[in-house]
């Protein structure tokens, strides 16, 4: 990595057009400043013309956002090797990068943002023919709004026969767009909706309850599909600001590839890494919210202690404490676990922390971590094979890690559900559960049904 002393972006602009020159090829250079306030949803709003397509993320803690539009580099890989793939085309990325980012605040300079399939080995239908087995992509203009402080970033991949001038006269330009006010469009509508094949989906539901009961899989996580229509081409800015109004405790992301994007709100981190200091979450087990406070203890409270719930929650702990354990110290995980409150239901949760071992990043990370019993099942590899083999469903990148990570070893993925692919005048939803050995098929229907709820009232759908 070359780090650039404290300097003016025209100035920048000539050492990056200078060093395509002598090296006879192309240079990206990466340039950090603070700027005025802006909604990150707007900034998202005026990128709908960048090539490539906008990103979006707003933490749980509500203390990051980012926002960013057009594609200065696209890192993509695909089969069982991917992490790896990705971990050294984005370190040969960064170190030969010219990086101007003087106050080196977690998100800001060239971050690298997008997400990965549940399961490259899963064939692709047309659904998802838009997103490969991984990209991750460096936005053309990121907005990091981080701690109440809002910071641009540019990257800019220059050519040596670019001059300079012609760059900073289109930087300027594109800059004064994404930051200028805006009011949003309005929001899509759904002019109808069909669930695919409810009483099949059942159905699998009871044939891997026999599987886990028969020995082998102790829990497998099933996924469907609702399809809705929009009465027009669906916007995407009002839904994030609906999202983020909406859905506390939450992440919100979106992903647009070309004409398609894919976005939600999930409550679950997969895994975040800022200083060394690793977070990561167990959130399994579910219920919903009641109307009054007294219903709404009493259900928290039975599903504190259901053994069924209890069961499916425990398996994620497992896991994720072991996988957690092999690359890092001081290992916390609390005993019991306690109620995460979100507008429609409510999660079992326990939180991991520990410190990273010299040598590990995220992404070596988010490897060991995917798929956790949460989204896949245990043992991992037999509860994937069923799914592969009998979910009638292609989750694409549904229930997989999506996320960011810096030039600093700083990142945060969390895991892709409570979300929707959108397809300009229509989407697909999509929605699982944990099966274990006594469930029952219709609460298990239910459960999705309300972890449709979140996606589907924000696109303009009955709740
Ligand atoms: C698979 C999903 O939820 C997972 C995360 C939390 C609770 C879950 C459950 O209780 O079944 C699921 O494991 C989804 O929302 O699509
Ligand atoms: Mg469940």
């Amino acid at each position: 990595m070359i780090q650039t002393e404290l300097k003016e972006l025209g100035l920048a602009v000539e050492e990056a057009v200078t060093a395509a020159r002598s090296k006879q090829d192309s240079q990206l250079l990466s340039f950090t400043e603070p700027v005025p306030a802006i909604d990150p949803i707007s900034f998202f709003a005026n990128g709908f013309s960048f090539d490539g397509g906008r990103i979006f993320w707003g933490n749980a803690a509500g203390s990051l956002m980012l926002a960013g539009a057009g594609e200065a580099c696209a890192l993509t890989a695909s089969g069982n090797n991917r992490f790896e793939q990705m971990e050294s085309k984005w370190k040969k990325i960064i170190q030969e990068a010219i990086i101007h980012n003087p106050q080196r605040k977690p998100g800001t300079g060239p971050i690298a943002f997008g997400g990965f399939s549940f399961d490259p080995a899963k064939p692709v239908t047309s659904l998802w023919k838009s997103f490969p087995d991984s990209k991750l992509r460096i936005p053309a203009y990121l907005l990091t709004v981080v701690n109440g402080k809002h910071y641009l970033t540019s990257n800019i991949v220059v050519n040596q026969d670019d001059r300079s001038a012609d760059i900073e006269q289109r930087l300027e330009k594109e800059r004064r767009l994404l930051l200028s006010a805006t009011t949003l469009p309005d929001g899509p509508f759904v002019s109808s909706k069909s669930e695919v094949e409810p009483l099949a989906w059942k159905q699998l539901v009871r044939q891997a309850t026999e599987t886990i009961k028969q020995g082998g899989t102790e829990k497998i996580v099933l996924a469907r599909e609702l399809r809705v229509q929009f009465s027009d081409k669906a916007n995407v800015a009002p839904v994030l600001n609906a999202l983020t109004d909406s859905q506390t405790n939450s992440y919100i992301f979106a992903f647009e590839n070309g004409d398609d994007c894919f976005l939600g709100a999930t409550p679950e981190r997969l895994v975040k890494i800022e200083d060394k200091k690793l977070l990561s979450t167990c959130l399994a087990g579910t219920a919903p919210r009641g109307i009054t406070e007294a219903e709404d203890n009493r259900i928290g409270q039975q599903l504190l202690t259901d053994k069924k719930n209890r069961s499916e929650h425990q398996f994620v702990v497992e896991m994720i404490k072991k996988a957690v354990s092999a690359c890092c110290e001081q290992v916390r995980v609390p005993d019991e676990p306690v109620l995460y409150p979100l507008k429609n239901l409510q999660h079992l949760y326990t939180p991991v922390e520990a410190v990273l071992h010299d040598g590990y990043t995220i992404l070596d990370i988010v490897k060991q971590l995917h798929p956790t019993p949460a989204l896949g099942g245990l043992p991992s590899e037999e509860s994937v094979a069923f799914i592969r083999e009998h979910e009638h469903l292609d989750r694409g990148w549904y229930g997989a890690p999506i996320g960011w990570l810096d030039a600093f070893q700083n990142g945060e993925f969390a895991v892709a559900i409570r979300s929707a692919l959108i397809q300009g005048d229509h989407a697909s939803l999509f929605a699982g559960c944990g099966v274990v050995k006594d469930s029952n098929p219709e609460e298990e229907y239910q459960e999705t049904n309300i972890k449709f709820t979140p996606i589907l009232s924000v696109l303009g759908g009955q709740s």
